[in-house]
């Protein structure tokens, strides 16, 4: 039997699990992955290493459009590269995590990432799990399946110290909560929750429990169809 392609979005603040979700999920399903908080963290990288001024918006917008940036969507290894240059190790960065908000938040920037997303999503010939903050807002509004995940501070602290050895909880609930502020209050197409996104609180979940929540949505969207 044929199998309709099909496209999920999943949104959601840092530490909700999107990444390790859609990852899985794509994987067993047999979808491509995009991760769209890496395109906006080497972009960011490359602001830092070219030396604009990340206070500046006007001098972000005037060169957003210079990098090139490739994102490599197998879920069992997703790559990203900018001009060329493998950047999966460089974006993770505690400055970058600490700029990127105000990076992404320039609408020039945006309007960018977002054609490069479309551009992304319409090419999977198989459909794909794309990750993000306004994937089923802006993005991919006619995204076949929205997910928004959520999770307590506390849950999501908990969980990025666990990957930040030696990292203090408290002053990575802080940074958590600065960065969930700034993306949300942001003009341009802030982290919001879609209408008819399915909210998933994964505070009491486990990663396996999430995965199989979203793969037997995913499923029922396509048996539906
Ligand atoms: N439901 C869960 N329970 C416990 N740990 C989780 C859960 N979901 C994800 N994690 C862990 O939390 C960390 C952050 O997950 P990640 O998928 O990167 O979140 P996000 O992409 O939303 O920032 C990872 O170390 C991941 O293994
Ligand atoms: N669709 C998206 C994805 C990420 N972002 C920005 O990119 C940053 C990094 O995203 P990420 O998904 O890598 O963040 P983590 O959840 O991994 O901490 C976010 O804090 C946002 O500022 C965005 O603006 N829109």
């Amino acid at each position: 039997m044929e199998r309709a392609t099909v496209i999920v979005a999943i949104d959601g603040p840092s530490g909700t699990g999107k990444s390790s979700t859609s990852k899985a999920v794509a994987a067993q399903l047999g979808l491509s992955y995009l991760d769209t908080g890496a395109q906006y963290r080497a972009i960011t990288w490359w602001m830092v290493s070219n030396g604009i001024d990340i206070e500046d918006p006007s001098a972000i917008a005037a060169v957003a459009g210079k990098p090139e940036i490739v994102s490599g969507t197998d879920p069992s290894g997703p790559t990203i590269t900018v001009d060329g240059t493998d950047v999966a190790g460089p974006i993770r960065t505690q400055e970058v995590t600490s700029k990127v908000s105000a990076v992404s938040a320039v609408p020039e920037v945006r309007a960018r990432i977002t054609e490069l997303q479309r551009s992304i999503a319409s090419g999977a010939e198989n459909g794909i799990v794309v990750e993000g903050r306004d994937i089923g807002t802006t993005v991919l509004p006619d995204a076949d399946l929205k997910i928004f995940l959520t999770a307590s501070p506390e849950a999501r602290a908990a969980r990025r110290s666990g990957e930040l050895k030696g990292s203090d909880v408290q002053a990575t609930r802080e940074a958590l909560l600065k960065r969930d502020a700034a993306d949300s209050s942001r003009k341009t197409s802030p982290l919001a929750k879609a209408d008819d996104a399915v909210e998933v609180d994964t505070s009491d979940l486990t990663l396996q429990q999430v995965i199989e929540c979203v793969v037997t949505l995913v499923e029922e969207k396509r048996a539906g169809k």
